[in-house]
């Protein structure tokens, strides 16, 4: 099996390959902690061996409980928010056929997803939509308490209870949580649901690779199996053993972070496949909300090209030059389409006659970096093979891995997310929800404050 492959070149007008070196000890520490819980977030180190670790029983399990979802259901809702649904779409998004949900001749069911935000129009068009549909749902929070997913489920367990009765729903809802805390888990029980366990020690952006992924993943028809095989992979590759010089993971870490103290404040991850625009959404919140705390970390963002070379292209080339990008190239395409010869030529392509249009999208990404790097923003390069279960799976890995790493070189701790509880606060105070009565009166007070005069 091929392996993915990173290409550092252009950082080193930036960043000397000395200097790179020198932080290895120190990010091979980094690494050895979430081995062995010795620093911030050790509660929180499930994930690290998790790949190599999956039993064939709990393959088993995910598979079947797929498969029975699959014959009942020609629509799957995965109700979700955050880590709890990003990474089942990063994947599903990432391997589907780019117009799926058009296809009408279908041997899986069709995924949407909601629970993913307070939109009202969003979850009136849904249930419009799934009406005159036989669906089912995946029902999926850690804390088993969020209000985007609850508001969602609350509609969709009422609608699915109308259209097939409480005892169809039943067998068509599945819920994924806590082993034994929060709402979720005590609905489930008293509807006896089907239910899987997030481990109490993964959170849930390191969690695509618990049944919070695989088991939508499944439903979709993908191979769970090749998807943990990739990431083991690179949970060998990327070992507290192996020398910083071949361990990828470690050498990302130490370059985001050096490019960062030098004053490169927002790493933007590329891609040039559109398939890939919900593993960056995956990667954001990895990234930002692992780093982004105590006023200190890198800004995550994105971008899709070439289509955002026509939007974001200007600011990228000559903006304020506090930017570095992380490309993710994928070396050979799934199907091949060649461009055709035209005899008037109006439009001038004929120069491009005969060439696949990915030798095209090559060079647009070649000559972008060049121009980038020329324009002073610093290019690391992450070449995965194809886009399949098995690449995926090394590139999950590989994030996940360089994350924790990354966390404990910036000196946070990469596994908790404080700063998210100060929305809910404020919104729970405004909606009066009981037991935040002192919130309330204080957020009146402040709210008064401001619009006084
Ligand atoms: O799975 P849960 O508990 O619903 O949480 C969903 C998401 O919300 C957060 O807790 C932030 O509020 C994320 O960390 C998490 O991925």
């Amino acid at each position: 099996m091929s392996s993915i492959k990173m290409n550092i070149q252009h950082v080193y007008n930036w960043l000397p390959e000395e200097d790179i070196l020198r932080q290895g000890p120190t990010a091979t520490a980094c690494n050895q902690a979430l081995y062995d819980g010795s620093r911030e977030g050790s509660d929180f180190l499930g994930w690290v061996k998790l790949p190599s670790t999956i039993t064939e029983d709990q393959f088993k399990e995910i598979e079947d409980a797929a498969v029975s979802l699959r014959s009942a259901c020609k629509v799957v809702v995965v109700v979700g928010i955050g880590g709890s649904y990003l990474g089942a779409r990063a994947i599903i998004d990432a391997l589907n056929n780019s117009f799926d949900w058009l296809q009408t001749k279908r041997e899986r069911p069709v995924i949407v997803y909601a629970g993913n935000s307070l939109s009202e129009d969003y979850l009136y068009e849904l249930i419009k939509y799934l009406e005159d549909k036989d669906f089912g749902i995946i029902n999926i929070s850690k804390s088993g308490t969020t209000t985007e997913p609850a508001v969602a489920f609350r509609l969709l367990k009422d609608l699915l209870e109308e259209k097939v009765g409480k005892s169809e729903a039943r067998n068509r809802i599945i819920a994924i949580t806590d082993a034994e805390k929060g709402a979720l888990r005590t609905l489930a029980t008293i509807e006896k649901y089907k239910t899987f366990v997030i481990p109490d020690d993964i959170g849930g952006r390191y969690s695509v690779l618990t049944p919070v992924g695989l088991l939508p993943i499944a439903v979709a028809g993908f191979d769970i199996r090749k998807l943990v095989h990739g990431a083991a992979t690179m949970e060998k590759n990327t070992g507290a053993n192996v020398a910083f010089e071949y361990n990828l993971s470690a050498i990302y870490a130490v370059i985001r972070n050096e490019l960062y103290k030098k004053g490169k404040k927002i790493e933007i991850l590329v891609n040039y496949h559109p398939k890939l625009h919900y593993f960056a959404e995956w990667w954001k919140q990895l990234f930002g909300e692992s780093e982004g705390k105590d006023n200190k970390g890198i800004f995550p963002a994105a971008v899709d090209f070439t289509t955002d070379l026509h939007s974001m292209g200007q600011w990228i080339q000559e903006g304020e030059r506090t930017i570095f990008e992380t490309v993710i190239s994928i070396k050979e395409p799934n199907y091949k389409v060649v461009i055709p010869h035209d005899n008037q030529n109006l439009d001038g392509l004929n120069y491009l006659e005969g060439k696949r249009v990915d030798e095209v999208n090559k060079m647009a990404e070649l000559g972008t970096r060049i121009a980038h790097v020329d324009g002073g923003v610093p290019n690391i390069l992450i070449e995965i093979p194809k886009l399949d279960e098995e690449s995926l799976g090394q590139l999950i890995y590989f994030f996940e891995k360089a994350c924790g790493i990354s966390g404990y070189l910036l000196g946070v701790n990469p596994f908790n997310q404080p700063g998210v509880e100060a929305y809910k606060r404020n919104m729970f105070a405004l909606l009066e929800k009981p037991g935040y009565e002192e919130e309330t009166r204080a957020i009146k007070q402040k709210l008064s404050d401001l619009y006084k005069g």
